[in-house]
């Protein structure tokens, strides 16, 4: 089962394959609820959670409180209600996962995307949060990826510069963060942990 805001080709072939793939908009609570009762009707019980959806907002100039108020609901208001909510699902399923896709700019802020970094760094504290309160039949984890895959529009230099972020000087592509879920899920004794998956960025700075 998958949510989508805008219909992508890709959500096309995902429905085509036989997945449920549900409408919704987290920038509001009534989108959030609404998309949590649409999981309610298609569900009996859920193996996992994982909270993808994401804007990689700037913060406007000037200042106005328009992209926290957004990231405030796509990043922690929808992780907290989807949750909570969901709950009973979970606990109908004999393993339950949790996971939260956060990103490693919360180890150390972000100058131009202060609301950004704000709201994923609220959502690894969810994931302690949501560890202690679900144990011991859900765990909850998170997953905190640096530059994992290159815009289209990105050019040369700036894949040039993000290479060099990290000590092992690579763009890995979305297989990484396939592999840490993986990771997460067949893992019995894990719970209460953000994987660090960004090629060894805190090394240089
Ligand atoms: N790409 C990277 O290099 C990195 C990514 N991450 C994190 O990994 C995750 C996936 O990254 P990526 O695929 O690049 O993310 P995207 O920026 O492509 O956003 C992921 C999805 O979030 C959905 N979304 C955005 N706003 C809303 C909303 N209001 N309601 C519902 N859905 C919404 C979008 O749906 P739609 O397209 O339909 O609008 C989009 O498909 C994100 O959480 C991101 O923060 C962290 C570090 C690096
Ligand atoms: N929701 C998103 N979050 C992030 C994105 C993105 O495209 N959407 N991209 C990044 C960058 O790759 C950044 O890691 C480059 O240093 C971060 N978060």
């Amino acid at each position: 089962m998958i949510s989508y805001r805008q219909r992508h080709p890709g959500v096309d072939e995902l429905e085509a394959a036989g997945i449920t793939c549900l409408p919704a908009d987290f920038g509001s609570e009534a989108g959030i609820l609404a998309f949590i009762e649409q999981v309610q009707q298609h569900a009996d019980g859920l193996r996992a959670i994982i909270h993808n959806a994401s804007a990689w907002q700037a913060d406007p100039v000037p200042a106005n409180g328009s992209a926290f108020n957004t990231l405030f609901h796509v990043h922690m208001l929808a992780p907290y209600l989807i949750n909570l909510a969901c709950e009973p699902l979970l606990r109908q399923s004999p393993i339950a996962d949790i996971i939260h896709i956060s990103d490693d700019v919360t180890r150390r802020g972000s100058s131009h995307r202060v609301a950004y970094s704000a709201s994923k760094a609220a959502l690894d504290n969810m994931t302690l949060s949501f560890a202690s309160q679900f144990a011991p039949h859900i765990k909850v984890n998170g997953i905190s990826p640096a530059l994992i895959m290159l815009h289209p529009d990105d050019g040369v230099e700036y894949a040039r510069q993000a290479m060099d972020k990290s000590v092992l000087k690579t763009v890995p592509g979305p297989e990484v963060v396939m592999q840490a879920v993986e990771y997460l899920l067949n893992n019995p004794y894990v719970t209460g942990t953000t994987l660090c998956l960004n090629g060894g960025r805190h090394l240089k700075n």
